[in-house]
């Protein structure tokens, strides 16, 4: 278990971290998101011992890292692959590792073996791909087996058959019961791998939730019809109570009904319909409404047109609606779930 209590890091006036305080609890996997600068690494870094808290603290079962006398048997971590000596051979680099903290030699050939890495054990890892590298740097952190796993940007440089085995292996890990904290900037990836997420914008908590939770709180819901009939569907739709908002490629979408509900209104008036379907954002769709305001750097250029990226920009609206990113922000808040900005 890894638990934060008031952890705040500033540097001059930058206030990178600003009073996070949660639990990462073992046996789920908890995915870690926040946009780019959010304060990620800088936490993952103090939970490390790496760098010092300006204020609170955190505790890796109950002790600060710098007390535990073999970190490695107790937490594990790749926070950046390409810190490791690019003129030791990768059995080499385990084998320091290894010794350093007491941890008997076959080890370093069990986990060269898990990642995949044994058949070039005896090469330097300064000819390693950014893959192969990340392979090396998640068998450093399962050297010890420790309880805790802790991954920055694990599957960076994965190829899919890389990224389906770091997969496996994260829930893997979390299924033996082990604490297992990630993060990553690829949402489906997220969405298919951790159970629990805690979202920081700006330094500060945003979310401490499951996934599941997380999608159904800060996305929409709603029904698409498409029909070879438009016009007589939106007069039938509207003059049922509905509000149905066309999209730029000709389909509707309908947040105030179901999908049988609809349908059946459309049979009773004879009308086609070639697609209905109930639709729910995505996690990412999720993550980019909850953090928009705390996106620190944003790209410049032109927003997408409506309808097309499924983004805050490319929302669908409603003739007097308010704008979906402030409604979703702002419903986000009020339940009560949010730390507040
Ligand atoms: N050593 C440092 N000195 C000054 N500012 C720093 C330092 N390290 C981080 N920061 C600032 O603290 C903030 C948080 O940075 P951090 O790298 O932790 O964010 P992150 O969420 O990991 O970002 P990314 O997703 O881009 O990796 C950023 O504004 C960054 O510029």
């Amino acid at each position: 278990m890894i638990e934060l209590q008031g952890l705040t890091k500033r540097y001059g006036d930058k206030t990178a971290v600003d009073n996070l305080t949660f639990t990462v609890r073992p046996g789920v996997v908890t995915g870690f998101l926040g946009p780019n600068g959010a304060g990620k690494s800088t936490t993952m870094r103090m939970m490390l011992g790496l760098d010092n808290p300006t204020a609170g603290n955190v505790r890796i079962d109950g002790k600060h890292y710098a007390q535990l006398s073999e970190p490695l048997k107790y937490i594990g971590a790749l926070l950046d692959a390409k810190a490791i000596h690019g003129g030791r051979t990768a059995y080499n680099h385990l084998l320091c590792l290894a010794q350093s903290n007491r941890i008997p030699r076959h080890r370093v050939d069990e986990v060269l073996d898990t990642v995949g890495l044994t058949a070039v054990a005896k090469k330097r890892s300064k000819g390693f791909s950014l893959g192969m590298g990340q392979r090396l740097g998640i068998a450093g952190a399962l050297l010890g087996d420790p309880e805790i796993l802790m991954f920055d940007e694990p599957v960076n440089g994965l190829d899919p058959e890389g990224i389906h085995w770091i997969r496996n292996l994260m829930k893997g890990l979390a299924a033996q019961g082990r604490t297992v904290f990630v993060s990553s900037h690829l949402m489906s990836e997220m969405a298919l791998t951790a159970e629990h997420l805690i979202v920081i914008g700006r330094g500060r908590l945003m979310a401490d939730t499951s996934m599941a939770e997380f999608i159904e709180k800060n996305s929409r819901s709603y029904v698409r019809i498409r029909t070879p009939q438009p016009e007589r569907l939106k007069d039938v739709l509207t003059a049922a109570g509905f509000t149905p908002v066309t999209t730029s490629d000709g389909t509707f979408e309908i947040q105030d009904g179901d999908a049988a509900q609809l349908g059946e209104l459309a049979a009773q008036h004879q009308l086609v319909l070639h697609e209905l379907s109930p639709q729910r954002a995505s996690l990412e769709e999720a993550f980019m409404q909850l953090t928009a305001e705390s996106v620190e750097y944003h790209a410049g250029g032109v927003a997408p047109p409506p309808g097309i990226d499924g983004g805050a920009a490319g929302m669908p609206q409603a003739a007097g609606q308010q704008a979906p990113q402030q409604q979703w922000g702002a419903q986000w808040r009020d339940s009560g779930t949010g730390k507040g900005k």
